[in-house]
């Protein structure tokens, strides 16, 4: 029996692993809060790993809030850097293989084609500076590790996201301003759980650094849109191309993952 502890178990991530895995053979889930494992507390953290007998531990715990962490960048340092840091010397301690979700916007957008694993990364804002450094503590400390990059992740029935927020404008009457400036694949929270069940859990890829996303680039205008058709309401809502709409954060122009 595969021991697996899952931190930030409320958010999108978590929720969903928490609905898909009741039924996955010869592995116990020990799903923990931001409440009871709060991932900048060492000594918290020291408690658990010393009773958990992990094997595994994935972590979904993170602060997301981009605009939030532009205007005041530490709690996004505490929990995406140091929060990460506190892990993986927690997994190095007790013989834990630590399995991280990382983000596109560690990159600056300015490539032309997909950015792959061995691309260089340069984040354009705080949020992608504090989960660059959460990886970068990651590679120092532990080699038993999954570093796993997605993007536009959205869980149609939990949490906060672009398709959500949606969603929520539409029943609320509002009109619909979306951007075409960025580019990347949005990713259903259903994928990465799979990969995660799949590929590691399951089948041991080799320790390091992976992008996983579904795979169909596209713009948040193109996003909207395909939220909008998908739930037949394209000919209801007015959906305009927003040509200039302000962000406190910048977003990379392009963050497609190959
Ligand atoms: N959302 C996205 O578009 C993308 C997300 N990612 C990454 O995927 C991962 C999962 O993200 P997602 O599920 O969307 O995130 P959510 O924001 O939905 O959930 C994050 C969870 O982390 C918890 N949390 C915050 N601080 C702490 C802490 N100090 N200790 C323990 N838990 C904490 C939050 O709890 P509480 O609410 O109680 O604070 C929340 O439940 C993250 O690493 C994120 O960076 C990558 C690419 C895209
Ligand atoms: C809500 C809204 C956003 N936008 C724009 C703003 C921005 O450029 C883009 C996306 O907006 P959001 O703020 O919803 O998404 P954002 O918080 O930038 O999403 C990011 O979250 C973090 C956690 C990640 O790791 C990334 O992969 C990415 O998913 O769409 C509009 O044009 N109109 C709107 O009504």
């Amino acid at each position: 029996m595969k021991r697996i502890l899952v931190s930030g178990s409320a958010g999108q991530m978590g929720q969903t692993l928490k609905e898909l895995t009741p039924f996955v053979k010869e592995m116990f889930f020990d799903f923990r809060d931001s409440s009871d494992a709060n991932i900048t507390d060492q000594e918290t953290l020291k408690k658990i790993f010393q009773q958990g007998n992990y094997d595994y531990c994935i972590n979904c715990a993170a602060y997301t809030n981009v605009e939030q962490a532009e205007k005041t960048p530490e709690p996004a340092f505490a929990v995406n850097a140091e929060g990460a840091k506190n892990l993986a010397k927690a997994c190095k301690d007790h013989g834990v293989t630590l399995i991280h979700i990382s983000t596109d916007y560690v990159f600056d957008g300015t490539k032309e084609g997909p950015y792959t694993v061995e691309d260089a990364t340069n984040p354009i804002n705080e949020y992608g500076k504090s989960k660059l450094k959460g990886e970068q503590y990651i590679r120092e400390l532990l080699d038993k590790h999954y570093i796993i990059r997605t993007s536009w992740l959205y869980s149609k029935k939990y949490g906060h996201n672009f398709y959500r927020t949606i969603l929520k404008k539409v029943s609320e009457g509002e009109e619909l301003c979306i951007t075409d400036e960025q580019k990347g694949c949005p990713t259903n929270t259903e994928t990465l759980v799979k990969f995660i069940l799949e590929n590691i859990l399951m089948e041991n890829k080799p320790f390091g650094t992976y992008h996983v996303t579904d795979g169909k680039p596209m713009t948040w205008y193109d996003f909207a849109k395909q939220i909008l058709d998908e739930k037949g309401l394209t000919d209801k809502v007015n959906l305009v191309l927003a040509t200039n709409y302000r962000t406190f954060a910048k977003r990379p122009k392009n963050s497609i993952l190959s």
